[in-house]
């Protein structure tokens, strides 16, 4: 039996997973690979904390990542700390030095990825990240070796397992937002940033690394437009349940002859859609190859477990990639991407509106949406007797800055007392 040194770059959700898979799935994994797999050095902040964990007694932990460069008998390194700067700081340092490395680490691969595959490769060193997208679900891989034979058209899914996990108990249990958020960092999901999460910068640089897989073009985080389920209220959730709509938070990436479009928003979904029923901190992926036709991913977005599957899925690819001589290998074919303009982007929306509760206040708002040549599908006006109504108002195809437009011109009108929200309706 062969036998492979490994070193984590962090031992916290992810890392501690892998230390788990590798020692649960041993046997498996060994047989598969006739290879021992050890995880013989762990890089982490703050040594102390991790002497009170059950972890095997001959890990070595270092602060210190000389201690992991200058160790030979590492071939590869696993980067489960997070954050870009330092980890690219690393993981360059590992091509230099010889070492394949495995990441899940979608801030430094949505900005990096590419200029690091381009180091590999020239390093003869593999790199590989399937975790950094989706959790365990295998998509990465997916996209570039099992539906590269077509044209995709499209990316719509639900990548973030927190805020899917949120809006999943807000709509199910009815608890609030902040309480929701707490246990889905409680549960590992969230990132340790959480803001990366709600406001849905995670999501945003998971579709870019799908969006530069799958159209073969360097998009990046910044080429998202971003909106994240902070003003998602109860009120909003249950109207789109009483229209026969759930809200999830969706990543969406488009590709047409005007170009790309890449966008991340909360979403009205029919409940009759598949990804309607992708609940709590599961993720869901549709993609629509010109050959294909329409496929779906679904599996556990986050997590200790779920995510380092992938990880040691990638760490056995690695050991395999060098036992059969092909390590560094790895083309990447990727032009410059020509992005769609967002104007150009419509979509139904779904207004909510709270109102002085006087005559002509409906016509007021019909009015203004008609300057806008927006029509209206339906009009809703609740509770009638007080002083305060709700107007709910779902509104055709329409393009973000019109209707960004029509808001202003409405919030401007004396009896529009807040325009509590403005969300996209999803039709697929
Ligand atoms: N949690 C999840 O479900 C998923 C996470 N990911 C990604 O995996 C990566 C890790 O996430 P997760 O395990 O949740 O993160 P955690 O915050 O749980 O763990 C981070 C680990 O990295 C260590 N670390 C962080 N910064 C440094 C540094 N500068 N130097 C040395 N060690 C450092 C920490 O050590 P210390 O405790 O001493 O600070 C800790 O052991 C991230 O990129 C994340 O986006 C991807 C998919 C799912
Ligand atoms: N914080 C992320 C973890 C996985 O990528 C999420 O909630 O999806």
């Amino acid at each position: 039996m062969k036998q492979v040194s490994i070193a984590l770059l962090g031992c916290g959700t992810v890392g501690k997973g892998v230390i788990d898979v590798l020692l649960m799935n041993g046997p498996i994994i060994e047989e598969q690979l006739n290879t021992k797999i050890t995880v013989k050095r762990v890089l982490v902040r703050d040594i102390n904390k991790y002497e009170q964990m059950n972890l095997p007694s001959a890990i070595l932990f270092t602060n210190n990542f000389q201690d992991i460069i200058d160790d030979e008998e590492i071939s590869l390194v696993v980067e489960v700390m997070g954050s870009a700067d330092f980890a690219k700081e690393c993981i360059e340092e590992c091509f230099k030095r010889g070492k394949s490395v495995v990441s899940a680490n979608k801030d430094l691969i949505a900005d990096y990825g590419i200029p690091l595959l381009k180091l590999s490769k020239e390093k003869q060193v593999d790199f590989q990240f399937e975790a950094s997208v989706a959790g365990g679900i295998p998509i990465v891989r997916a996209m570039y070796a099992s539906l590269n034979g077509n044209k995709i058209d499209e990316i719509i899914g639900i990548m973030n397992g927190t805020t899917n996990y949120i809006l999943t108990q807000m709509t199910c249990r009815g608890i609030t937002y902040e309480e929701a958020l707490r246990e889905a960092q409680v549960k590992g999901y969230a990132e340790a940033d959480p803001t990366n999460d709600v406001s849905g910068y995670d999501a945003a640089r998971k579709i870019a690394i799908l969006g530069t897989l799958g159209f073969h073009s360097e998009v990046t985080f910044r080429d998202v437009q971003v909106e994240g389920i902070e003003k998602i209220t109860a009120e909003d959730i249950r109207n789109a349940l009483e229209m026969g709509y759930v809200i999830k938070l969706l990543a969406i990436a488009r590709q047409d002859k005007e170009g790309i479009s890449l966008n991340v928003h909360p979403g009205f979904i029919r409940k009759t859609h598949p990804l309607a029923n992708v609940a709590d901190a599961y993720n869901g992926i549709c993609v629509r190859g010109n050959c294909v036709g329409d496929v779906m991913f679904y599996g556990a977005g986050a997590g200790s477990l779920p995510t380092a599957s992938a990880v040691v899925s990638d760490i056995m690819n690695v050991v395999l990639h060098e036992h059969i001589g092909v390590t560094g290998q790895r083309d990447f074919v990727s032009h410059e991407a020509k992005l769609k303009p967002q104007a150009s982007i419509c979509s139904p929306y779904y207004l909510r509106l709270l109102v002085q509760n006087t005559t002509g206040v409906l016509a007021g708002i019909a009015t203004v949406l008609a300057t806008y040549h927006i029509s209206i599908r339906s009009l809703i006006q609740k509770d009638e007797t007080a002083d305060i109504a709700e107007v709910v108002l779902l509104i055709d195809q329409s393009s973000h800055c019109v209707v960004q437009k029509a808001l202003k011109e409405l919030s401007e009108l004396t009896c529009v007392h807040t325009i509590a929200n403005a969300i996209r309706v999803i039709e697929v």
